[in-house]
């Protein structure tokens, strides 16, 4: 049984379709993601899991538990970090990991927690003094502070610059590894791509696709490019006779090479045999971004 199981979602607001029909199941230990534009229904989905909304159709479980009927025992259980976590001014961050453990029977330190995330030195620190990478590991923190097996978080990194970014994707990393499942709304295809193992991306209310990021590359295309500058003249024939090799093109000294299954292998080798070294060799792949465009038919943003 999965950790999360969600089996055909549907929520609407008013005539507004935020949810047409969303399945997915996440297992004990992973980082899935849902990616997908603004307004394609990722909060709203994370929203009724976490029995904040009525689904108007399908079911939930999380942890086995139904979370309009099971509330109190889903939320000692179930850690959640808001889009915006707002904290009055004037508490420290400390005063604040204190507050939010005394609402569970066996919390995680507060100190530990504070020195896990980076904030330590900040523990003193009036909340709205933060930076806001800062302000954004105190909202983990407080998500992580009743000790969860599961943790949602919501837009993580939005309004971050990309070196903040990147600092907690480390944290939410460092998480994973203490065994927390993680369910990642994200609508930054770098993130994606960095931290999950799974991902669904959701466009318009349904799901378009659940694999890795590598298995959504792949139901897209399996081709790849290979550049490299040869140390001697040779022929496109010693190319075009293999079977990986679908186009052979010439850049100024430069050969181009895209194909498919193990062309990098089979190019270099070929190399190897006619004693040619491949100078200035680049190999690129369709990336998670094509994938994107190619099931939705939209882009969004990278995110670094
Ligand atoms: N309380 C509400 N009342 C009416 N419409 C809403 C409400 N909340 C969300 N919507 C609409 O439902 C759709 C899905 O919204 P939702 O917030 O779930 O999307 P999202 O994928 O999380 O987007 P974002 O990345 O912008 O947060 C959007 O068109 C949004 O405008």
């Amino acid at each position: 049984m999965g950790i999360i199981e969600v089996a055909h979602l549907s929520k609407r607001y008013g005539e507004k379709v935020a949810v047409a029909d969303v399945s997915f199941t996440v297992e004990r230990g992973e980082i899935f993601g849902i990616l997908g534009p603004n307004g394609a229904g990722k909060t709203t989905t994370v929203e009724c899991l976490e029995g904040l909304r009525r689904p108007d159709g399908g079911t939930i479980r999380v942890l086995g538990l139904d979370p309009r009927r099971d509330t109190a025992e889903l939320r000692r259980r179930l850690g959640v970090q808001l889009q915006e976590t707002q904290l009055p001014d004037r508490l420290r961050v400390g005063e604040a990991l204190e507050l939010y453990a005394s609402f569970y029977d066996a919390p995680a330190d507060p100190g530990e927690l504070l020195d896990e995330l980076g904030l330590t030195g900040v523990r003193g620190t009036a909340y709205r003094k933060l930076s806001g990478g800062q302000k954004q590991r105190v909202s983990i923190a407080l998500a992580l502070i009743g000790r969860p097996e599961v943790a949602v978080l919501d837009e993580l990194t939005t309004g971050l610059d990309p070196q903040a970014r990147r600092d907690t994707w480390d944290v939410i990393e460092g998480i994973r590894d203490r065994g927390v499942t993680i369910l990642l709304v994200t609508h930054f295809m770098a993130e994606a791509e960095r931290l999950c193992d799974r991902i669904a991306v959701i466009d318009a209310g349904r799901v378009a696709a659940i694999d890795t990021p590598g298995g959504l590359v792949a139901r897209v295309t399996d081709e790849q490019t290979v550049r490299f500058r040869p140390s001697r003249p040779v022929g496109d024939d010693l190319f075009t006779a293999l079977p990986e090799v679908r186009r052979v093109q010439r850049n100024g000294g430069r050969i181009v090479i895209t194909g498919t299954g193990e062309l990098v292998q089979a190019v270099t080798s070929v190399l190897a045999r006619n004693q040619v070294v491949a100078g200035e060799l680049r190999v690129e792949q369709a990336g998670l971004d094509e994938a994107f465009v190619a099931l939705t038919g939209r882009t969004i943003e990278r995110g670094v």
